[in-house]
């Protein structure tokens, strides 16, 4: 197997270069909640975000977060209970039936585990084609087949070889390859990628976020990345936003965000996060913190006020009574803290 990209089916963005700066997805206060029996789930709580074109946005953050919850947002899997997801000019919240069908080929989704979300029963050509098929394609099955096949090679996978098989038949690192597929296909302009390579062994980590990165270039995607891996996104983020019980606490350029993260929670978060050389908390010196308490509260029953505040060992009174909003505190850089840290 090799990542020899060789596909030409997806056009170019003929909008112009990747760094035009303009934004290409818009979430405006999105809110999704879940009724269950045991009351609501607040896993997404007012949360407004902009990614520039051609560029990649991670989300980080503990499991339960609400980093799925928000990237399924952006798909309308499902709707969220309040706001709104914007690509380019297209409001995807006001779509629905076939506009709705026809606007989700311009966004699509890469799930965390390749094996369970490839249907085990079809062969790999079919679980490709099928999003065509859905749509509908001028020149029928043989236009299908084209672009079938050239989305498994621009993934590394040969289709006469791979194209037959079912999913049992392929590796982690290879079922990923084929859910890329799945997805370019459509020939996005948006991809949500969510922790798509966290189920995978560590020798293949590395290789599927190179494809990652090359997709992302060679068809001037806009890319949503999720993972609770702070290390991991370290070099393929442009921008990174730290989410916490449902709110985005902070919001900045990665190297910004690393180099010097104004909420606790984010020092927190970089603090425990491991890398190749030590911790990134070494970089920072003294500055590094830990939680007054290592639980997380339940988004059935989120804090007043700042929903970090029953960990942070910064918060005050008035930390509980007024959430605080994302406020610029530099260039492209937001923090959402009463008491931020100061730049070291
Ligand atoms: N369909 C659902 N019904 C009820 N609660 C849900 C549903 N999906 C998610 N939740 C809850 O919403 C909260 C946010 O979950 P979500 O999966 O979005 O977080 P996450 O940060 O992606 O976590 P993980 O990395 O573990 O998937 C969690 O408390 C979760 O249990």
């Amino acid at each position: 197997m090799n990542g020899t990209i060789t596909t030409d089916h997806v056009a170019p963005d003929p909008s112009g270069p990747a760094d035009a700066g303009e934004s290409k997805l818009v979430v405006d206060s999105v809110t999704v909640e879940y009724k269950t029996r045991k009351g609501t789930v607040h896993a997404v709580s007012d949360v407004s975000l902009d990614v520039p074109r051609g560029s990649t946005l991670a989300l980080v953050g503990e499991s339960g977060c609400g980093k799925s919850s928000l990237g399924r947002a952006m798909l309308q899997l499902p709707r969220p209970t309040a706001g709104s997801v914007r690509v380019d000019e297209t409001d995807l919240t006001t779509l629905s039936g076939s506009a709705l069908k026809q606007a989700r080929k311009m966004i699509q989704m890469v799930f965390q585990d390749p094996i369970s979300s490839l249907n085990p029963r079809r062969t790999v050509r079919d679980i490709v084609a099928e999003g065509l098929e859905i749509q509908g394609v001028e020149g029928g099955r043989a236009e299908i087949r084209r672009r079938v096949d050239a989305a498994l090679e621009s993934v590394g996978l040969d289709p006469e070889h791979a194209g037959g098989r079912r999913p049992s038949e392929f590796s982690g690192g290879q079922c990923q390859r084929i859910a890329l597929a799945r997805a370019l296909v459509l020939e996005p302009e948006v991809l949500v990628c969510d922790e798509p390579v966290s189920a995978l062994d560590v020798s293949v980590q590395a290789q599927i976020l190179n494809l990652l990165e090359d997709m992302k270039e060679r068809y001037r995607l806009t890319m949503v990345f999720i993972s609770h891996d702070l290390s991991v996104v370290h070099n393929i983020a442009d921008q990174v936003a730290v989410m916490y019980l449902g709110t985005v606490c902070e919001v900045a350029d990665t190297e910004a965000l690393y180099r010097a993260p104004a909420h606790p929670y984010t020092m927190l978060l970089i603090s425990s996060a491991p890398t190749l050389g030590g911790t990134l908390a070494d970089t920072l010196g003294e500055a590094a913190i830990s939680a007054t308490s290592s639980e997380l509260p339940s988004p059935l029953n989120p804090p007043s006020g700042c929903r970090f505040r029953t960990r942070c060992p910064r918060a005050t009174e008035l930390c509980a009574t007024e959430r605080p909003q994302l406020v610029d505190i530099a260039p492209g850089h937001k923090v959402a803290c009463h008491h931020p840290l100061e730049e070291n």
